[in-house]
């Protein structure tokens, strides 16, 4: 089953667009098997959610071509969640269920995922009444309840304090354990990009630089100083002097920088996550 689905493929050939004079991606090659579940990784304006809209279709590309017959992809089977969401405010969690439910049935399957994630007691809750952690959850509540095959998450965790970011994340590695859906996530999280993902490709100079599977970075004895060249997306010689995250660790936890990133502790874990929200922000 599994291999029938991850035959089926997506080619990106020579993707490039421009907005006006200044041209974002030059020239992006990637192939994407159904199924896979993809962290899009890269420095702030390299053009990631540009490469997210280009996949699903939200921005036309000025150059190459997407073929993606095989996905299919359209409104109906995809669930496209940005940072800071809006709904109504008036609007109860409940409504908000049943107004973005696709069929009375996937109302029900979506007040199922409320009570299942906790959220029972909050559905007749206003959307303006909701935290953060909430609101986020609310609306992957109301495209799971769709069944969509195709998740395109745009840092949907920004924001979000250590306990609502790791429920939420809990939530979604649920989520993803039990199905077969294509994942493209964009996040400058570390953590986030290793719960969910299978593999992470980073975007630098308008092109993709790096592509790696799980199975790859955990053959290689991943450190975290080298998922933290990957999530810069710069190369070797240009890094690691020149990174913040380097220098604030090499100042405070040099020993981690070279410990295997499963092998570190929570309370190191936690720095650098903290760490790596005060460099994205
Ligand atoms: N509609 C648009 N019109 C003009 N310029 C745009 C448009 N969308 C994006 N850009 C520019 O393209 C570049 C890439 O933007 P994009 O949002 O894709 O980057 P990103 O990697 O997702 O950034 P971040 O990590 O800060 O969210 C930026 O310089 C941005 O200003």
């Amino acid at each position: 089953m599994i291999n029938s689905i991850l035959e089926k493929k997506m080619k990106i050939t020579n993707l490039a667009i421009k907005f006006g004079d200044k041209e974002v991606l030059q020239s992006i090659n990637l192939q994407v098997n159904k199924g896979e579940r993809i962290a899009i990784l890269g420095q702030n304006g390299s053009g990631k959610t540009t490469l997210l809209n280009l996949i699903n279709k939200t921005l036309v590309p000025t150059a190459g071509k997407i073929e993606d017959e095989d996905f299919e992809i359209n409104n109906q089977n995809r669930c496209y969640i940005m940072q800071h969401e809006n709904l109504p405010s008036e609007l109860k969690i409940k409504e908000a269920l049943y107004v973005l439910a696709q069929s009375p049935e996937n109302f029900e399957k979506g007040l199922g995922l409320a009570e299942h994630f906790d959220l029972t007691k909050a559905l007749d809750k206003r959307f303006s009444k909701l935290s953060g952690g909430e609101k986020q959850k609310l609306f992957l509540i109301s495209a799971i309840q769709n069944n969509p095959e195709y998740f395109f998450l745009d840092e949907i965790t920004t924001g979000l304090d250590y306990n609502s970011r790791d429920e939420l994340l809990s939530f979604l590695s649920e989520v993803f354990e039990e199905s077969q859906a294509t994942l493209f996530l964009v996040t400058h999280y570390i953590e986030e990009a290793l719960r969910l993902c299978n593999r992470f490709v980073v975007v630098a100079n308008g092109r993709i630089t790096q592509d790696f599977t799980r199975d790859e970075l955990v053959q290689t004895n991943f450190s975290l100083v080298q998922f933290d060249r990957l999530q810069i997306g710069l190369t070797e010689e240009l890094i690691d002097e020149k990174t913040w995250t380097y220098k604030i660790l090499k100042d405070k936890m040099p020993d981690i920088l070279e410990t295997r990133y499963e092998e570190i502790t929570r309370y190191e874990r936690d720095f650098v996550r903290n760490l790596g929200e005060i460099i994205s922000d």
